[in-house]
């Protein structure tokens, strides 16, 4: 696709639909662990204003345990799981009814989503977290989100809501995703750092990457710094998604499409949802290793991945899972949904689709990847 000039990505932001917008937690609370009512306020009316016009506004909240555990007595963000997880528990509470409040100035409702790294990657969990999503769009309510903090385990969570909002986006196949933060705009370097320039466009997020030197969180609060905008800013721009950064504060201007912050232009055209489901969110279960002429047909981006190119499945998966499809490099060539049991595979490989129906059966007489359950990496 053509590259968007800044006025059109600008353009296409205040015309979006439907527009997730991510807060940060040093955007909603007070150092001292405590809500900053003021500043959430400040956000709502602004949400509210795009809402009332018209468009559909999904709203991925931090803050749970940032306000959180100065109620319950800590003099900082603790560092024990445990400790975090109890003060997201108190924090969420109280984040959601400061929302409730705020919004029903309005007459607006809201509606809490507390979402784990595996409502996303599942693909039954995932039509789910789609379906209610949606529901609560159409009924004019603007759902709420947020990891769940309390029950996900370390090893398995998202950890930051950045990433989260970009697949957020592409579930809801959001028009627009603005991240509100704690600094005006991205940068060419931490803004800490003498000489460091404020950037207002970034046509392409992945050439911007090596030129740009993020660093971490510039508050107590905050997780993941810059890094995790980024990596959001270019799920969204490979998703086809325009992005704005900049600081709450700037959250009106940012969903009318004044030139505050920075915006990131789409790199690609929309994807179905579905296929950027599997690109970006799914976790393969397995490998399919393709023959040479099989890896050519599945890098030109139109075939179905053959039985009969395939040389070697390994792991263990059930059918309608993620897995790689590799060369026999061990390169990764595409991530596809795979339409066989793993243990049903070694018996198919290297027959042809007659071959396949005359020894094994009509129901064997199918890819193992078909071309619209796969997405090249
Ligand atoms: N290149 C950069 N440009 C702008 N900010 C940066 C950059 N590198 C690191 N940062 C830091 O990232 C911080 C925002 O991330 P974070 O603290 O995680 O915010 P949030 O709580 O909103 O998610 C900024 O306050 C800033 O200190
Ligand atoms: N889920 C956590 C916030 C995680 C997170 O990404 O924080 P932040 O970097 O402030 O956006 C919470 O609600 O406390």
């Amino acid at each position: 696709m053509n590259t968007p000039s800044q006025a059109q990505v600008r353009r296409a932001i205040a015309e979006a639909q439907t527009i997730v917008v991510k807060v940060g937690s040093s955007s909603l609370t007070e150092p001292s662990g405590h809500l900053d009512p003021q500043r959430l306020n400040a956000l709502v009316a602004a949400i509210a204003r795009v809402r009332l016009m018209g468009g559909r506004v999904v709203l991925v909240s931090s803050g749970a345990i940032a306000a959180g555990f100065g109620t319950l007595g800590f003099d900082r963000r603790p560092t024990d799981v445990a400790d975090q997880q109890a003060c997201a528990a108190v924090g969420q509470g109280l984040l959601m009814a400061q929302y409730e409040t705020a919004f029903a100035r309005y007459g607006l409702r809201v509606g809490q989503i507390l979402i784990t790294v595996s409502d996303t990657i599942a693909p039954q969990q995932y039509r789910n977290v789609r379906r209610t999503l949606d529901r609560l769009l159409d009924l004019g309510a603007v759902p709420i989100i947020n990891e769940n903090d309390s029950l996900a385990s370390n090893e398995i969570r998202f950890g930051d809501n950045d990433r989260l909002s970009a697949l957020i986006a592409n579930i809801v196949v959001a028009d627009a995703l603005v991240l509100l933060t704690d600094v005006d705009a991205l940068y060419t370097a931490p803004p800490s750092e003498p000489g460091s320039k404020r950037i207002s466009y970034v046509p392409n997020v992945e050439d911007a990457l090596a030129k740009v030197q993020v660093g971490g969180t510039g508050s107590n609060v905050g997780t993941g710094g810059m890094v995790t905008k980024m990596e959001a800013a270019r799920v969204a721009a490979v998703s086809g998604i325009p992005a704005v950064l900049t600081c709450a504060s700037n959250a009106g201007p940012a969903m009318m499409g004044d030139p505050v912050g920075t915006a990131f232009a789409p790199i690609n055209d929309r994807g179905s949802s579905r296929r950027l489901w599997i690109g970006f969110a799914s976790h393969p279960q397995g490998t399919l290793v393709a023959d040479s002429g099989a890896a050519k047909a599945v890098r030109g981006g139109a075939a179905s991945l053959l039985a009969a190119g395939v040389v070697e499945v390994k792991g263990d998966f059930a059918a309608g899972d993620a897995v790689w499809v590799d060369d026999e490099q061990g390169n990764h060539l595409a991530k596809g949904l795979v339409g066989f049991d793993s243990e049903e595979i070694p018996q198919m490989l290297g027959r042809n689709t007659t071959q396949l129906k005359r020894f094994l059966g009509e129901e064997y007489a199918h890819p193992l990847v078909h071309r619209d359950n796969l997405v090249l990496v």
